[in-house]
């Protein structure tokens, strides 16, 4: 008997690659800087700190500023910042443009996606839910759903298996440099999105395909998974 094959599966970054969040992102970081006597960070600062997480955020941020804290108080922000960022998780944040009819393409292409970031699971969740896309996705998997966040390939490979996909039927979509050697060492080919927050231009990073807006991806995701164009 033969397994029926596993549809293509497009697996998504979420900060900076599916949702714009950088607004919410930074307000929150921000407001707890000022509460703390310490100094905001500047809008397109901080947002080259995003991507692998809000506790790299906020270190970068206090490092960024000269503030080396220790762990205990780094833990002790953390704990407020993610309290504070799930109360306006989508007051600003939204999808960026072309993502929904990119999804629609992909969707009548036979495509499934899922979602593989170093956000917190319920704090995806709950903005995707905010943001009416949650239902499109077969798994949302952050950095504590599995034993490593990215760029340890095991956080993609999981996703992928959570979704019911193969890693050889997978396109991983991404903005940083987190993403392109988390797909790299899990053997998926990597589309980078080049609107999202990096500190270096993603052409550097040599991912399989730049785009730099939503409506070349179904063409991207055909073609490296061999895929019939829709
Ligand atoms: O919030 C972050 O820093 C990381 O999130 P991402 O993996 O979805 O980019
Ligand atoms: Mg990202």
């Amino acid at each position: 008997m033969h397994q029926p094959a596993p549809s293509p599966l497009v697996v998504f970054d979420l900060d900076g690659t599916l949702v714009d969040t950088a607004p919410d992102l930074i307000d929150t970081l921000n407001g707890l800087l000022i509460r703390e006597g310490l100094a905001a960070v500047p809008f397109d600062e901080a947002r080259r700190f995003i991507g692998g997480g809000a506790r790299l955020l906020i270190e970068r941020a206090l490092g960024a500023h000269g503030r080396d804290c220790g762990p205990p108080e780094i833990d002790r922000l953390y704990a407020v910042y993610v309290d504070d960022y799930a109360e306006r998780i989508a007051a600003l944040s939204r999808p960026f443009p072309g993502l929904v009819d990119a999804l629609d393409t992909l969707d009548a292409a036979g495509c499934r996606f899922a979602v593989c970031t170093n956000k917190l699971e319920r704090l995806s969740v709950k903005l995707l839910e905010a943001l009416g896309l949650a239902d499109r996705f077969a798994a949302i998997c952050g950095q504590d759903t599995f034993v490593a966040m990215k760029p340890d390939p095991r956080a993609l490979l999981g996703t992928i298996a959570a979704a019911a996909g193969s890693p050889s039927m997978a396109v991983m979509v991404g903005d940083s440099g987190t993403d392109i050697v988390t797909a790299k060492a899990a053997g998926v080919p990597v589309v980078a999105v080049d609107f999202g927050y990096t500190e270096v231009p993603v052409e550097s990073l040599a991912p399989d395909r730049v785009i730099g807006r939503y409506d070349d991806l179904p063409a991207a995701v055909a073609e490296l998974l061999g895929l019939r164009a829709g």
